[in-house]
């Protein structure tokens, strides 16, 4: 039933109430725009529903799980320890509706006007947004979609109760004996050793060369002696052919070296990367530029081809990661209010909560290279700090990318214990351009594992005092 005859006029109309619309339309709504946010699913979007959010609350539980069985070195034991997964499913629940719940104050207070329902655009000023009953025509000035992605669906491996995308194994109500994982990529890494942590039999099969492509080797074997502790098989060069589902289970079929192979699992994980949502809204109708793979293209400063309408977070290129949704946000919100924002990626850390854990900002030693800088890479090793020593995490090391001739820090990577926290002191040391000695003189509280960078920046200037 169409009951919107007559539209309904906008000033700024934000697509998408994911991390990168909701902060979009906060803040348009702090420049003083009059927002209305459009969303056909809960807000929050994937990262707080079926992202980022419930699958650190799943991977937290999983650690505590795992620490409670005891730590032998430690000379602790502990017996029956025991895990109820419906409790598990249920406090997770809770975390995403606090933060949902949230995010509909934090819009409210800003006076942003939310509506449910898809969206459709009509031209560059005009939009339908449907809800299951009603169609209502919506004009805009200005328009910021974040329509965010979905996972692949593979021909051969089409999802089910037994063949799970991520938002199947974030629900799961059972703890899998086993589970194989298509896809050693961060999500797939992520979920793997959350559920391996639960004492599920996890395979990862991946089809490249080595699981969490783009991060340094050094940092990648970390992860693959972690996960072979917890008894996680990871096959790579392993190409995945197809799945039977059985009664209670499914038998994968992939193929190494040239060998076919069989494994039977309770579940099947598919995480083989994701798509924008750009495919079923209208918007070859309005002019938008896109990639043949469905990305929108944009400026620096989040405009697409058609100068109205601006683009973010997962639809747009660069790194799929709510921070970078939240980033280009803000940018898109007030460049439309007439501010002069604009893109820099250099300072977007990449971070991956696998066990230990991995993070990285701006150039690698590689890529700076590569980038015509001549480069100093220091490390400084977990294994020499007292904070580490103390966690029983020694693991893992702080590397940092600084430029030979001043010093400046262009780069760094951590792999260990906290490694997702411990980045945004380097992303800061980017962004304010800060030089190894700027590090170096900062005093850090003992014991840290901060002290970990400071004395990695103090490796760059040739005086560790905890290394030799
Ligand atoms: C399992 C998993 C774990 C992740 N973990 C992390 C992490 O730890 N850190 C990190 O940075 N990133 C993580 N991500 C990625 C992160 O979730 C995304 O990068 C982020 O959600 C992208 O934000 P977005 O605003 O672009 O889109 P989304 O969060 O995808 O939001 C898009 C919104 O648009 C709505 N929408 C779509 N089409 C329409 C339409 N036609 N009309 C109206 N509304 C529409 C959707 O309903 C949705 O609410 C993870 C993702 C997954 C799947």
């Amino acid at each position: 039933m169409v009951v919107g005859d007559f539209p309904i006029e906008l000033d700024t109309l934000v697509v998408g109430a994911g991390p990168g619309g909701y902060v979009a339309a906060i803040r348009a709504a702090q420049t003083g725009q009059k927002v209305t946010i459009a969303d056909k699913g809960a807000l929050g979007g994937v990262c707080l529903n079926v992202g980022c959010v419930p699958s650190k609350a799943l991977i937290q539980a999983g650690h505590r799980y795992e620490h409670a069985k005891g730590a032998e070195d430690m000379g602790i034991a502990s017996e029956n320890t025991s895990v109820d997964f419906s409790k598990v499913q249920e406090w997770k629940g809770k975390v995403v509706d606090k933060l949902t719940g949230g995010v509909e104050g934090l819009l409210k207070g800003n006076k942003v006007d939310i509506v449910k329902g898809e969206v459709y655009f009509v031209d560059k000023n005009t939009v339908r947004i449907m809800d299951d009953k009603n169609s209502q025509t919506y004009t805009f000035k200005n328009c910021i979609i974040a329509t965010g992605s979905r996972p692949i669906e593979l021909p051969n491996f089409k999802y089910s109760d037994r063949v799970l995308d991520s938002t199947g194994a974030l629900g799961l109500k059972e703890i899998p004996k086993k589970m194989v994982v298509i896809g050693g990529g961060y999500i797939g890494t992520e979920l793997g050793t959350a559920y391996a942590n639960f004492d599920t039999e996890v395979t990862i099969l991946e089809g490249t060369k080595d699981i969490l492509g783009g991060f340094e080797k050094q940092m990648t074997q970390l992860v693959k002696k972690r996960l072979k502790k917890k008894g996680v098989e990871v096959i790579t060069n392993a190409m995945a052919q197809g799945v039977e589902e059985t009664e209670d289970g499914v038998k994968v079929k992939y193929e190494v070296k040239g060998e076919e192979k069989t494994i039977e699992a309770d579940y099947l994980l598919v995480t083989v990367g994701r798509r924008p949502n750009t495919d079923e809204l209208g918007l070859e109708q309005v002019g938008v530029e896109m990639t043949d793979k469905g990305i929108i293209k944009i400026d620096k400063q989040c405009r697409t081809s058609v100068d109205n309408i601006f683009a973010i977070g997962d639809i747009v290129d660069g790194p799929p990661l709510a921070h970078k949704a939240s980033y280009e946000g803000k940018i898109a919100a007030e460049v439309i209010a007439g501010e002069k924002s604009e893109i820099d990626y250099l300072g977007i850390p990449a971070v991956v909560f696998s066990d230990p854990e991995l993070a990285s900002v701006g150039y690698t030693e590689a890529e700076a290279k590569d980038a015509g800088y001549e480069v100093n890479a220091s490390k400084f090793p977990f294994a020499a700090n007292g904070r580490a020593l103390s966690l029983n995490e020694t693991d893992g090391f702080v590397k940092l990318v600084t430029r030979k001739d001043d010093g400046l820090v262009i780069g760094a990577q951590i792999a260990g214990a906290n490694a997702s926290d411990m980045i945004a002191e380097l992303g800061l040391a980017i962004e304010a351009g800060m030089t190894a000695e700027d590090l170096a003189l900062t005093i850090h509280a003992h014991p840290t594992l901060g002290e970990i960078s400071m004395e990695a920046a103090e490796v760059a200037l040739g005086t560790p005092i905890h290394i030799k």
